[in-house]
């Protein structure tokens, strides 16, 4: 199982190992799966330390160069060795994904430490036109080609079109095979009300809970634009009935992404608080749980702003201080310039 011992790696000495141990580290996996940054600040080991102990074999397998710069370099870097994606050391492809693999988006990378997690719900969150099915498009397009993943996108409000989805492969692409193998890959539903999006979900996890390890057909990422479109029409007269639908929807998409490891996206609309007057996530209490990574677009108003230049922020993650925000620019997402970030700004 690729536990920690001493001789693993040049450096990893028995007080190393125990103190990784007092951490609920004690495999080759819980390491790469862990907050290296903060393990090494309550072990005491600087990064340049690691640096020099990690670099070359941990549990038989060939480990990267470690970048010299950040810590979620390495980590990422780490993750896309053969160790990151279970090798030979007797780890199932699944058992890494469940423990989460940063699936790169492209678009709001950054924000998201690397990428989408898999065994993770990330919500969007926005107004109208704040560009939430543009993100949903984009992660799509990236998934589809980038990573050659399969993905299921559930559109519940109609906002898909099959011409924006190919403007955004074409930027990536200008070979049409790889456009169409990637158009392929990406299986649209509709699903107008609660009632079809359950029924879509489970035969998903029917079928994801049939599929093979490490297979070409495996389905990794599902977005749901959006959950709001199905949900908020049932809160109204009979709440009792719309909240607990609306917690057998968060049930699935949790069983998916906890359960059978895939990344899990939603969109979801914003409301204004009635006491403090601020802007928050639709939906109410309950199900503000359901996701652990949030990112809230707004418009910019003002200088800069332009139709396309979007702020977003990350509200809520499990990994990152929250108020992290970048700049965007959903409009140039589609263009040949492959420009998405325009500057960066922790608050
Ligand atoms: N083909 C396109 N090229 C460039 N930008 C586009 C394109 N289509 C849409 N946009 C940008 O995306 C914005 C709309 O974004 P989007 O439809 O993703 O919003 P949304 O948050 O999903 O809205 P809603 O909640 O109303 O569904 C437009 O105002 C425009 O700035």
């Amino acid at each position: 199982m690729g536990v920690l011992r001493v001789g693993l790696c040049p450096g990893l000495t028995q007080e190393m190992i125990q103190l990784l141990r007092s951490r609920r580290i004690k495999t080759v996996v819980d390491l790469v799966s862990a907050d290296l940054e903060e393990v090494a600040q309550k072990c005491g080991l600087s990064y340049k330390m690691w640096r020099a102990h990690s670099s070359g074999k941990l549990g038989g397998l060939q480990l990267p160069q470690v970048p010299a710069g950040s810590w979620s370099e390495f980590r990422n870097a780490l993750k896309k060795t053969e160790l990151g994606h279970g090798g030979t050391d007797g780890l199932s492809l699944n058992a890494f994904y469940e423990r989460g693999t940063a699936l790169s988006t492209s678009c709001l990378d950054k924000l998201l430490d690397a990428g989408l997690y898999t065994g993770e719900v990330t919500e969007i969150v926005g107004g109208p036109g704040s560009g939430k099915t543009q993100v949903c498009l984009c992660v799509a397009a990236n998934v589809a080609h980038g990573l050659q993943q399969n993905i299921l996108y559930v559109d519940s409000n109609g906002g898909l079109t099959a011409s924006r989805l190919l403007q955004l492969l074409q930027t990536k692409t200008q070979d049409e095979e790889e456009q169409a193998e990637a158009l392929q890959r990406i299986q649209v539903v509709h699903a107008f009300d609660i009632f079809q999006m359950l029924d879509v979900l489970q035969e998903l996890r029917g079928t994801v809970a049939q599929q093979v390890t490490g297979s070409s057909g495996t389905m990794k990422v599902v977005v749901v634009d959006s959950v709001t479109a199905v949900v908020s029409p049932l809160l109204g007269g009979q709440q009792r009935e719309g909240l607990a639908l609306m917690m057998q929807l968060a049930r699935e998409l949790k069983t998916l992404a906890r359960d059978l490891g895939m990344a899990v996206v939603v969109t979801n609309h914003i409301t204004r608080d009635r006491d403090s007057g601020r802007l928050k996530p639709a939906l109410g209490r309950s199900w503000s749980f359901v996701p652990s990574t949030r990112i809230l677009l707004d418009t910019i108003e003002g200088a800069g702003a332009s139709a396309g230049r979007r702020m977003a922020c990350l509200t809520k993650s499990p990994r990152q201080p929250t108020g992290f925000q970048e700049m965007v620019d959903i409009g140039t997402w589609g263009n040949s310039e492959q420009s998405a970030t325009l500057q960066g700004d922790q608050t």
